[in-house]
């Protein structure tokens, strides 16, 4: 369904010279550096899948949704949506998806929702069966009603991305892209936000890509992920493994009676150490491949009198950091 050959992206941005006087030489300049946005990137994704498209700041998520839009045209590479080269067909692409990009809008500013989401019918060759029976199920997941005969101006900013994903599923596209769908909205927005894709995705077998920073919007949605860093494919993968696979850190937290801690010399090499007096807790950190929790449980007990402890795995969220930072 969508297919990624060796994909590459550059930029070609004007040489900036320092200054003032450098700025206004820039206008007249010929001199260019290449930014690799992309860089030999290559996945398949299938129809029905729910993949979560990461990557820190400038990462190229954009970048790649833009070049799968038909939006840019890659630098070298390959690149089939649904049988179709997306910049050659640009048109004809866009009809089999839809889109909900942060900053753009599908909605009219100064028209009521349905007003906007009529609009969409006719762009879309919509039957008017299938529009009817779509706006009356989204409304109701999403709980438009009381919203479709209002101007979008009027909306917060909730309101306005419950409308906007209406918009994006209402012509029953085979693919989806959405960035940053949830982002700044409140925890009630975003489940409803949420359970809408995954319903959409049951029913229809939407395939879905979704970039986000947020990660409980990955881990109630996605069953892959596709991690980038600089253009290049970090991990590809399901997302149960990512824990398995870099989720080596420990943290162990004990609850002790002395008012003064320090780390056992023993675990030095290995176990950053913390200790928060008030509270009497010390918080241990520590990788899996250097030692054992038992090991570590064991050395504390001897030196200390531990009322209670506890043990996490590290999170998806800081597993991820983690991979942002440091690589795989
Ligand atoms: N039109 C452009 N001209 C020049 N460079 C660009 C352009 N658009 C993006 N870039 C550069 O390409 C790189 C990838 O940008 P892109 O917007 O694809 O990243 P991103 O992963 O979507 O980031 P973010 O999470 O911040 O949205 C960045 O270094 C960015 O500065």
């Amino acid at each position: 369904m969508i297919e990624l050959k060796n994909v590459t992206k550059d930029y070609k941005i004007v040489k900036k010279k320092p200054g003032l006087r450098g700025a206004v030489q820039s206008l007249f300049s010929h001199e260019y550096e290449i930014k690799t946005a992309v860089n030999g990137l290559s996945f398949s994704i299938s129809e029905g899948e729910l993949v979560g498209f990461i990557g820190a700041n400038g990462a190229g998520k954009s970048t790649t949704i833009k070049m799968l839009c038909g939006i840019l045209t890659p630098s070298s590479g390959e690149i089939r949506v649904n049988e179709l080269v997306p910049y050659q067909q640009r048109q004809k692409n866009a009809k089999r998806i839809g889109v909900v990009f942060g900053q753009r809008s599908q909605l009219m500013w100064d028209i009521a929702v349905e007003e906007s989401f009529d609009l969409l019918k006719h762009i879309y060759d919509i039957p008017e069966e299938i529009y009817q029976q779509n706006v009356k199920e989204f409304s109701e997941i999403l709980n438009l009603t009381p919203l479709l005969r209002m101007p979008v101006r009027k909306l917060s900013l909730g309101q306005k991305m419950r409308c906007e994903l209406a918009a994006a599923f209402l012509h029953n596209p085979a693919i989806v892209y959405l960035d940053e769908p949830t982002i700044g909205l409140d925890v009630a927005v975003k489940r409803r936000i949420r359970a809408f894709i995954r319903e959409m995705n049951a029913r229809m077998q939407t395939t879905v890509i979704l970039t986000t920073h947020d990660m409980q919007d990955i881990e109630e949605i996605c069953k892959r992920i596709i991690i980038i860093d600089d253009g290049n494919l970090l991990y590809d993968g399901p997302i149960a493994s990512i824990r398995e696979r870099f989720g080596h850190k420990r943290i162990i937290q004990f609850d002790i009676e002395e008012e003064q801690a320090v780390l056992p010399s023993e675990l030095a090499p290995h176990v950053q150490f913390e200790f928060d007096a008030p509270s009497r807790k010390v918080s241990l950190t520590f990788q899996n491949e250097d030692i054992s929790a038992s090991h570590v449980i064991g050395l504390m007990l001897q030196q200390y009198r531990v009322l209670d402890l506890t043990m996490q795995d590290t999170d998806i969220e800081s597993i991820v950091r983690d991979i942002y930072e440091r690589g795989v």
